[in-house]
Parts: C-alpha cells; sequence; structure tokens
C-alpha cells in the first residue's frame, strides 16, 4: 500500500500529474463497437453525435484471429475521427491474456491523446489496477502525454465483488466501475445463461391462504443484480468515482432493458452499456433524469434557501437531507443540458410551469 502522501504522485519520471477530481462528464450510454467490423466501423462517426461515450472494444466479442486488426482499426478510427465532445474509450483484453501488453504499448503510443478512459476486465483486486496504474505512467511518459488516462474496472469476478471497495480507491485513475453479469455469473457458478437481466425462476411468492397451497399466491420476480449493483454504487460513491450499469444482452427485449437500465438509474448508477444501436435512446431516455423531477427539484431548492430547516411542499416535509438529494438530480440535469439542447428546453419549460 503506498502512503496517502504518495497517493497522487506521478508513478514515472515525466509522466502528467495524476488528476485529483475524476470529471463528471455525460456518460449516459457507454456505447460498444467492434473496430475491427467494417459495418460498425463505418457508423462511428454518425454515433459520435449521438452518443457520450464510443468505446473501441478489443475483448470478449472480437474473435481470436480479429485482435489484431480490431486494434489497428481502433487506431485508424482514433486518428482519422472527430469526435467532438464525444468521449473515446477502449476495453483492452483481460491481463492475463496474450493481446493485452500489445494493446496497451500500441493505444497508448498512438492515440493515447485522443483516447479519454481505458476499461480493464476481470479486475480481481487492487493489484490489477495497481499494475495498469504503473505500467500507463511508463508509456504515457514515453509518449509525452500531458494529460493523464483514467481507468475504468469491470466487475465481472467473485473476488473483484468480495474487494470492490479496494479496487474502488486503488489509484487516482480510476474513472468508474461497469457491472459485468456474464462473466460474473460464470464466476459465482450462477446457473444462468443471460447477459444481465433478471430471471423468471429468482421470485419471492406471497404466503398461501389456510391449507391451499396453490391458488392465489402472486409470485414477483426479484432482481438478480441488486446485491452487486447497491454495493458497486456505495464503492464507487466512497472513492468519487462512477457507477455504471453493464450489458443488457437481450436486444430484442428493449422493455426488460429499459427496466433494468431504470433500476440502476434509481440505485445511483450514471449510465450503462449500448450493444445495439437500439438501446442507445433507452439509455438516453432513462439516464437523464425527468423533466417533473427537475422541476421539481429546482422548486425544491429554490424554497429551501440555505438548505437548512424545514418547509412544506405540497403536502410533502423538505428539509437538509432532502434538498441535497434534489440537488443531485438538479446538478445532473444542468451538466447533461449544457451536451443536449433538446433536453436543455425540457427542462426549462416544465421548471417555468412548475414555479408559475
Ligand atoms: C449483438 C450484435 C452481434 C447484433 O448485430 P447484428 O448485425 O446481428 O444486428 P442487426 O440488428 O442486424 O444490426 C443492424 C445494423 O446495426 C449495426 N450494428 C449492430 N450493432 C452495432 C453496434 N454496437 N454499433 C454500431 N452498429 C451496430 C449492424 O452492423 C447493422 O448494420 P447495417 O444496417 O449497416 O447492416 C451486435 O450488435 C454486436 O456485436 N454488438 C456489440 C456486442 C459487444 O460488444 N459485446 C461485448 C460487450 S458485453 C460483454 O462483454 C459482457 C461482459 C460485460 O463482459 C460480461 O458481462 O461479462
Ligand atoms: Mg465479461
Amino acid at each position: 500500500m503506498r502512503s496517502p502522501k504518495d497517493f497522487f504522485a506521478p508513478l514515472a519520471v515525466g509522466a502528467p500529474d495524476p488528476v485529483r477530481e475524476i470529471p463528471a462528464l455525460p456518460s449516459r450510454m457507454i456505447h460498444f463497437f467492434d473496430p475491427s467490423n467494417e459495418k460498425m466501423a463505418a457508423k462511428v462517426p454518425d454515433l459520435a453525435k449521438k452518443v457520450d461515450v464510443l468505446l473501441g472494444n478489443l475483448e470478449d466479442a472480437v474473435r481470436a484471429d480479429r485482435k489484431e486488426a480490431a486494434r489497428n482499426g481502433l487506431v485508424s478510427i482514433a486518428k482519422s475521427t472527430d469526435f467532438g465532445a464525444t468521449q473515446l474509450w477502449t476495453r483492452i483484453n483481460s491481463l492475463d491474456s496474450p493481446w493485452v501488453l500489445d494493446d496497451l504499448i500500441t493505444l497508448v503510443t498512438e492515440i493515447g491523446d485522443k483516447l479519454d478512459v481505458i476499461m480493464v476486465p476481470k479486475v480481481e483486486g487492487a493489484q490489477d489496477i495497481h499494475y495498469v496504474d504503473r505500467l500507463l505512467a511508463q508509456l504515457e511518459a514515453r509518449a509525452g502525454l500531458r494529460r493523464p488516462l483514467l481507468v475504468h474496472a469491470i466487475l465481472e469476478t467473485a473476488s473483484g465483488v468480495a474487494n470492490v471497495e479496494e479496487i474502488a480507491g486503488a489509484s487516482p485513475r480510476m474513472q468508474g466501475i461497469s457491472l459485468g453479469p456474464a462473466d460474473l455469473a460464470a464466476s459465482r457458478r450462477m446457473k444462468t445463461t443471460r447477459v444481465g437481466g433478471g430471471h423468471p425462476g429468482y421470485l419471492v411468492r406471497t404466503d398461501p391462504v389456510g391449507d391451499d397451497l396453490e391458488t392465489g399466491r402472486t409470485t414477483y420476480q426479484q432482481d438478480l443484480w441488486h446485491y452487486t449493483v447497491a454495493r458497486m454504487v456505495d464503492a464507487c460513491a466512497m472513492h468519487g468515482i462512477l457507477p455504471y450499469y453493464g450489458p443488457f444482452g437481450d436486444i430484442r427485449d428493449v422493455v426488460a432493458c429499459e427496466d433494468q437500465f431504470r433500476n440502476a438509474f434509481l440505485l445511483g448508477c450514471v449510465g450503462t452499456w449500448t450493444l445495439h444501436p437500439v438501446q442507445i435512446d433507452i439509455a438516453r431516455r432513462v439516464f437523464s433524469p425527468d423533466p417533473k423531477d427537475v422541476a421539481w427539484a429546482r422548486r425544491v431548492i429554490a424554497a429551501m434557501g440555505d438548505g437548512t430547516g424545514a418547509v412544506m411542499i405540497d403536502g410533502k416535509m423538505q428539509d437538509d437531507a432532502s434538498v441535497k438529494q434534489c440537488r443531485v438530480v438538479a446538478e445532473l440535469a444542468d451538466a447533461l443540458a449544457t451536451r443536449d439542447p433538446e433536453l436543455a428546453k425540457a427542462y426549462d419549460e416544465a421548471t417555468k410551469e412548475a414555479l408559475a
């Protein structure tokens, strides 16, 4: 463990100073594409206008014989595309794979100035982040980068979940954590075969009435991911980094996808992954606060003055704690409004109506 005094010292001579605060940039959707897939790659310039984050995926879902093509494809896309205010991330191959060393060397050297965040899969503990941290510092120094690359961990091993708090605080580069439900299910030996979402067999049932065990017993499907997402959110909040839902693999089921995204949003996540273009608008809708909620939040903030004491608004008590919740919603709305003029208009109109 490094001394707290050294935590913000660069890990290589000539590497840029680590950031002290993780920027809360809009990242409602991290849109995955395979840079070796020509059809997907061709859509990148248009997607850059629609999404908050584009992620060139090099790991799972890219065939073993396409790994180099994906890496080289990402380099050429990054060099030739104007991303505007859209962030460019990548997911490197896992740290035990034969590809990861070349992924890091090539990407940092060739496009380190274009990349914002490096997503590291299958993180098991702080040791994995420490390894990437030092290596990135060496490569940044050699490439003469002025801005440090940030690191994002995927929570997709049982060990990673057990160590999530130390992973979140392992480096000043830690930008956030995403749920990786497919690998996590396998690592935990869960008996599911899905990528994210619920399962009809994971349920609770109302008690029987009398001796009849069969009739009138409603069942409620439960969320398999509640514990993990909640724990991830706490670990991230504790360390000032950002939590995300992960993939929802049933592309056709846009309804359950929206539900799963919304659960994560309400629990504290700032965004999700989108694997297919059809999921982009769902993520935008879910991870942008509702204009009515924004208007309410602004109304409470205005009524609460310096934020202390208690007032009644529409029959509901407001105090120091509820105004803090309202500030979370209002600040997120303000940040998203700077990127999304349509949203800015909807927020202002709803606020005018609420205050009229
Ligand atoms: C599911 C697939 C195969 C269906 O792909 P498709 O071509 O069969 O679908 P489609 O509906 O026919 O596609 C329509 C059009 O959209 C395009 N398209 C389709 N997807 C995209 C995309 N993402 N970005 C940009 N364009 C896309 C596609 O090329 C096509 O273009 P066209 O109209 O010109 O013919 C495809 O969407 C895909 O490969 N998506 C990405 C999958 C991926 O990245 N998986 C890895 C992340 S999840 C994961 O790793 C788990 C985790 C965290 O690690 C853990 O839980 O453990
Ligand atoms: Mg995975």
